[in-house]
């Protein structure tokens, strides 16, 4: 096979984990290509974190401002919501993100770039466009695209949503059906409800939001349930159209049939990597079931002692932002060693952190209930509560709904990790995440200052109560 160019690295995907990887090695050769399909920015800027956040932020101010009657003060009304203006301003702020990305693209070298879908020939080779393009090394960094479920493909045309479509509205629907209660899911029912949409969230399961202790799911359930309607353990049985309006036929929890009619559906029911288009078997590197390499290193990306990485969403189980850039950036940091003969750099695994995005929002950290209990045994950690019902500052601001779990070891006292569905989850996940990173115990970490009233006073709480148990 004859190549038309023959380069160190090859990177396949300009999202975060190939644009982390390029500024990486750019500094120690020219010789890279990048090669990417469709928009060069980023599925965080374009379709994902950026205009999702965009979405809850105007609800947000949407639902405080109907909530504000209990304060004494004048409510608006949910027909003052401007559909136009609102989808507006989240097209301008995404808009705003994008161009920064495309800037910092737009830097890089003309002949370090060719847009087009790259296939894998076989090892060493790959194709784009015309050209046949010969690799040292090569990193893939794929991400993922949004899977429809079989029974709603060519059915409902343009009402069918997923989040690369939504963000794209030019006004807001009347009626929408959310299917899928992940991350995705959970964020825009509850922001879209909040902007006066009559949203339906349903999901297959009583799992939401990712959530792996089953009490800190329930509670979301609860807090959540209180102003969306939520019919989670359901069943899509039948698609439809009529006068112009999506119909579902579904069966809820009690296997009771049911029918909703509206103007747009959204799919959020997960998203896959795009492996097999790629042409991942022409390579040889052991794949599982589902065409993903297998022995990848989870803080580089490199598979086995291969030439070959692969970095983002298209690798991991947690397809998270911080979880892309950190593994793009260290792929590239190794290739760069390699290339310069330098020893590899050595990498810490991240402390695991999630947040999603709901009010109250929910965040996992450290290391999951089911595995604690599966390493550790039952009988050998322990879990701290705090319910912010009656916390004094969460009630003050009319958002005292959510339970946090922090799970500890019996024997040392380390903390080992947590779920929660509570008011300024995102600032106690991270607190957490820094005293798992540094191992603390909770003893260490109740050194710290809790200022009242704070809602982080809820986290001194758990604490403390976890101190109980181990007296
Ligand atoms: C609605 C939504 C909300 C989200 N919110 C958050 C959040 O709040 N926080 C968070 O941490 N994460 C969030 N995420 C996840 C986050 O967006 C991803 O983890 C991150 O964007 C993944 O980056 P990546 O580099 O792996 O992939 P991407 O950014 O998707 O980049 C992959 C690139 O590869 C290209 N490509 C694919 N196949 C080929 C091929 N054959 N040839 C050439 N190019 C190819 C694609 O076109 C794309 O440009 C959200 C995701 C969604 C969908
Ligand atoms: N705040 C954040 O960090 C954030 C926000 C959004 C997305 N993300 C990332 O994007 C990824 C994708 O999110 P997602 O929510 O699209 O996917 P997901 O896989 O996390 O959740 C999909 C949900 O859809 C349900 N489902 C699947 N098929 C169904 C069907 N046919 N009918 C009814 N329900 C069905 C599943 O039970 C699950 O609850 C997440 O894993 C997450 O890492 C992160």
């Amino acid at each position: 096979m004859k190549p038309t160019r023959t380069v160190d690295v090859a990177i396949i995907g300009a999202g975060t984990a190939g644009q982390s990887a390029f500024e990486q090695i750019n500094k120690i050769t020219d010789n890279i290509v990048v090669i990417n399909k469709g928009y060069w920015t980023t599925t965080c800027a374009t379709v994902g974190c950026m205009p999702s956040k965009l979405v809850i932020a105007g609800a947000e101010r949407a639902f405080h401002a109907l909530q504000s009657e209990e304060f004494g003060i004048g409510t608006s009304q949910k027909s003052n919501i401007e559909g136009t203006q609102v989808m507006a301003r989240i097209q301008n702020g995404r808009d705003h993100f994008t161009k920064s990305v495309k800037k910092a693209i737009e830097d890089w070298d003309e002949n370090k770039k060719i847009e087009g879908k790259a296939s894998i020939i076989k090892e060493r080779f790959i194709q784009v466009n015309e050209e046949i393009i010969e690799y040292k090394y090569l990193i893939i960094a794929t991400g993922t695209q949004a899977v429809i479920p079989e029974q709603f493909s060519d059915k409902l045309g343009s009402m069918l949503l997923t989040s690369d479509t939504i963000f794209e509205m030019k006004d807001l629907p009347n009626k929408m059906a959310i299917v899928g209660a992940g991350p995705v899911g959970i964020e825009l029912a509850q922001a879209f409800n909040r902007l006066g949409v009559e949203v339906i969230l349903l999901n297959r399961t009583s799992k939401i939001a990712g959530i792996t202790d089953k009490t800190i799911n329930q509670k979301a359930i609860d807090c959540i349930g209180t102003e969306l309607t939520m019919h989670l353990n359901s069943k899509i049985t039948n698609v439809d159209r009529e006068n112009g309006q999506a119909v579902l036929y579904f069966t809820d929890d009690k296997n009771q049939e049911r029918t909703w009619q509206g103007d747009k559906v959204l799919i959020a029911t997960g998203r896959h990597h795009v492996l097999d288009e790629l042409g991942i078997e022409n390579l040889a590197v052991e794949l599982d079931d589902d065409k993903k390499p297998i022995h990848v290193n989870k803080q580089t990306g490199q598979i086995a002692d291969s030439t070959i990485f692969i970095a983002g969403d298209t690798s991991t189980h947690t397809p998270i932002l911080h979880l892309a850039s950190y593994v793009g950036k260290n792929a590239g940091k190794v290739i760069a060693s390699l290339l310069q003969d330098k020893d590899q750099p050595t990498f810490e695994p991240l402390t695991p952190l999630s947040i999603v995005f709901s009010e109250p929002q929910i965040a996992q950290v450290g290391a999951h209930i089911d595995n604690i209990r599966y390493e550790l045994g039952k009988d050998n950690f322990v879990i701290g509560k705090f319910n912010f019902e009656k916390q004094g500052r969460s009630r003050i601001e009319g958002v005292n709904c959510g339970l946090i779990h922090i799970y500890a070891n019996k024997k040392s006292g380390e903390i080992l990790g947590a779920s929660m569905v509570a008011p300024d989850a995102e600032y106690i996940s991270h607190i957490l995440a820094m005293a798992i990173t540094h191992k603390l115990t909770v003893t260490e970490l109740l050194k710290t200052p809790f200022y009242h009233p704070t809602i982080l006073e809820g986290l001194r709480v758990a604490l403390l109560d976890i101190l109980n148990q181990l007296k």
